[in-house]
């Protein structure tokens, strides 16, 4: 029996306030409007910004809400208008759109279209209204992907279809982590063979960097975190050496500096400290060295250094979704995924149950995971 044009019943977790578990419950969704497409999620990755979302930090952050921005699907059905997707294409929803047609769409130099931000920031579609309820309340979008639900509607601009000979169990992970670090090193640092680069903070995003910088053909690829069990595992994935600040009674920045004859040519913030941002500034080389940031610091706080070290040359960045235009992109990071150069495979620890999910909350906050994926 077709599901077209009526509403679907089906499980989610649900996110009924802030600092609370989720909970699985049965909500209602409806058809996809014009310009929207509906998909059938079938694995989703949890990553921070659900977790920040959901601890009540983030100020735009509104409840109840179906959370997850890491998912992978099959198209269920489109609204009226629609033509890049089709019932039956695997998909991946994309939480930095791609309109095509906005100032910063037609702009080289950005991935960020602007096209719905404000309404995505809001949790609801373009036209203001919701397609989630459950016992008879409405639920908030997130992100402009609500991965956490058996279905989901999302808008055209915010997916790709993508092989279908990719398992969506691992691409799913191309919705957030993998891109985001993979194009720091690509399209933000643009690494340079031979180069020396750092990374701080050695989770699924800085991993990423570290293959971003391995496919660029750096030289020395230093990792650095507090968490010594991170070290064996970012070998596979390209970092050379391994450097605890625990291990110093000074400043990082000064043993960085210390090891590379003078700093750095390419830094990496992956953590989300301001501290660690501006460690990672300054173990630059003068003259040249450039420093990412790609963490996301809590509301309110601010960087600092001292601007000297900018005068001097070093450069201080900053990128979201590595980059990448987003409905361009991701199709192509799975064609390298297909053809074995961007092994995304080496990032799924775990994987759990749509029931289970509160679990790959707890991996990930115990730093037992890379990624863990719910399967549906
Ligand atoms: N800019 C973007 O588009 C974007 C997208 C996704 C995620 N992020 C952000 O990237 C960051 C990393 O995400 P993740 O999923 O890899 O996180 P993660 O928690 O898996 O990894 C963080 C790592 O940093 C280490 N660490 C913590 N404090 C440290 C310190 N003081 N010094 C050295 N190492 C330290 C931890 O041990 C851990 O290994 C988060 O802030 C996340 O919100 C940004
Ligand atoms: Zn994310
Ligand atoms: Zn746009």
């Amino acid at each position: 029996m077709s599901t077209v044009g009526k509403v679907i019943k089906c499980l989610a977790a649900v996110a009924w306030e802030a600092g609370k578990p989720l909970s699985i419950e049965e909500i209602e969704v409806d058809p996809p409007k014009a310009g929207e497409v509906r998909v059938q999620i079938t694995a989703t990755g949890v990553c921070h910004t659900d977790a920040y979302t959901l601890s009540g930090k983030d100020p735009e952050g509104v409840f109840p809400v179906v959370l997850g921005h890491e998912g992978g699907g099959i198209v269920e059905s489109v609204g009226e208008g629609v033509t890049s997707v089709k019932p039956g294409d695997h998909v991946v929803p994309l939480y930095v759109p791609q309109c095509k047609t906005c100032k910063f769409c037609l702009n080289s130099k950005t991935n960020l279209c602007q096209k719905v931000r404000v309404t995505q920031g809001q949790g609801v579609m373009p036209d203001g209204t919701k397609r989630f309820r459950c016992k008879g309340q409405e639920l908030y979008h997130f992100m402009g992907c609500s991965t956490f639900s058996q279905y989901t509607v999302v808008l055209e601009i915010s997916i790709c279809k993508v092989n279908e000979a990719a398992p969506l169990d691992k691409v799913c992970l191309l919705g957030c982590g993998i891109p985001t670090g993979y194009g720091a090193a690509l399209n933000t640092a643009k690494v340079e063979p031979g180069s020396n680069c750092a990374i701080f903070g050695l989770g699924a995003v800085g991993l990423a960097v570290a293959l971003g910088c391995r496919a660029a053909g750096a030289k020395r690829v230093i990792g650095v975190d507090i968490n010594p069990a991170k070290f064996e595992v970012a070998k596979k994935f390209g970092v050379t050496e391994f450097v605890n600040p625990k291990d110093y009674d000074k400043p990082i920045q000064e043993v960085l500096v210390g090891l590379t004859d003078g700093g750095l040519d390419y830094t990496f913030e992956c953590i989300g400290n301001v501290n660690t941002m501006r460690s990672a500034l300054e173990a630059c080389h003068k003259g040249w060295g450039v420093s990412v940031i790609i963490g996301v610091a809590g509301a309110g706080e601010e960087i600092s250094t001292r601007p000297f070290q900018l005068v001097t040359g070093r450069t201080w960045k900053g990128t979201a979704f590595g980059g990448y235009k987003s409905r361009d992109s991701v199709p192509q990071l799975v064609d390298e995924y297909l053809s074995k150069k961007l092994p995304i495979d080496d990032f799924v620890t775990h994987n759990v149950s749509l029931k289970e999910i509160n679990e790959a909350f707890h991996l990930m906050h115990s730093g037992q995971s890379i990624r863990a994926v719910v399967h549906f």
